[in-house]
C-alpha cells in the first residue's frame, strides 16, 4: 500500500471508475461527468475561500481536503494523475513566479505549453 495518503486516495478513486454509482460517491461523480465534477471542484474552492476569510485557520483544513479530493476525481476523469501534476511542478522547480510571468508567450501560456 502506498505510504502517501494522496497516492492511496488516487488509487481508491481509480477503482471507483468501475464501481456502482449507488454505492460510491466517487462513482456517482464519474457517472455525472466532467462538467459536474468541475462544478463540484469550483464549489469546494469557494468553500475554501470562505473558510480562509474567517477567523479560524483550522476551518480551512476540511475544505482543503474536499478540494483536493475533488481535484483528484477531476484528474482521474480526464485520464490524468498526480504524477502528471508532479512532473509539471518539477519542471517549474527553481523558476520564480515573477520570472515565469515575464517569460510567458503573448497568449499568456505557461512555459510548459510553449512549442
Ligand atoms: N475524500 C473523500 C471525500 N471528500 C469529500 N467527499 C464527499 O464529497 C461530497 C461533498 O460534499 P457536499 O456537501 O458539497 O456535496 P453533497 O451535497 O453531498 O453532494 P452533491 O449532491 O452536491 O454532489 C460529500 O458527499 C463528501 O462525503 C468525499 N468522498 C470520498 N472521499 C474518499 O473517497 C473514498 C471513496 O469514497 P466512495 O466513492 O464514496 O466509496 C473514501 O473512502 C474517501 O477516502
Amino acid at each position: 500500500m502506498a505510504d502517501d495518503i494522496l497516492d492511496r486516495l488516487q488509487a481508491t478513486i481509480a477503482e471507483r471508475k468501475s464501481a456502482d454509482a449507488g454505492a460510491s460517491y466517487t462513482a456517482s461523480l464519474f457517472q455525472k461527468g466532467r462538467a459536474r465534477i468541475a462544478q463540484k471542484l469550483g464549489e469546494e474552492a469557494t468553500e475554501t475561500i470562505i473558510a480562509a476569510m474567517g477567523d479560524n485557520p483550522h476551518a480551512i483544513v476540511p475544505e482543503a481536503a474536499d478540494l483536493l479530493y475533488h481535484l483528484l476525481v477531476l484528474l482521474a476523469d480526464a485520464g490524468l494523475s498526480l504524477g502528471d501534476v508532479r512532473m509539471e511542478l518539477a519542471k517549474r522547480e527553481g523558476l520564480g513566479g515573477l520570472d515565469e510571468k515575464a517569460a510567458r508567450t503573448p497568449a499568456g501560456l505557461p512555459l510548459s505549453f510553449r512549442p
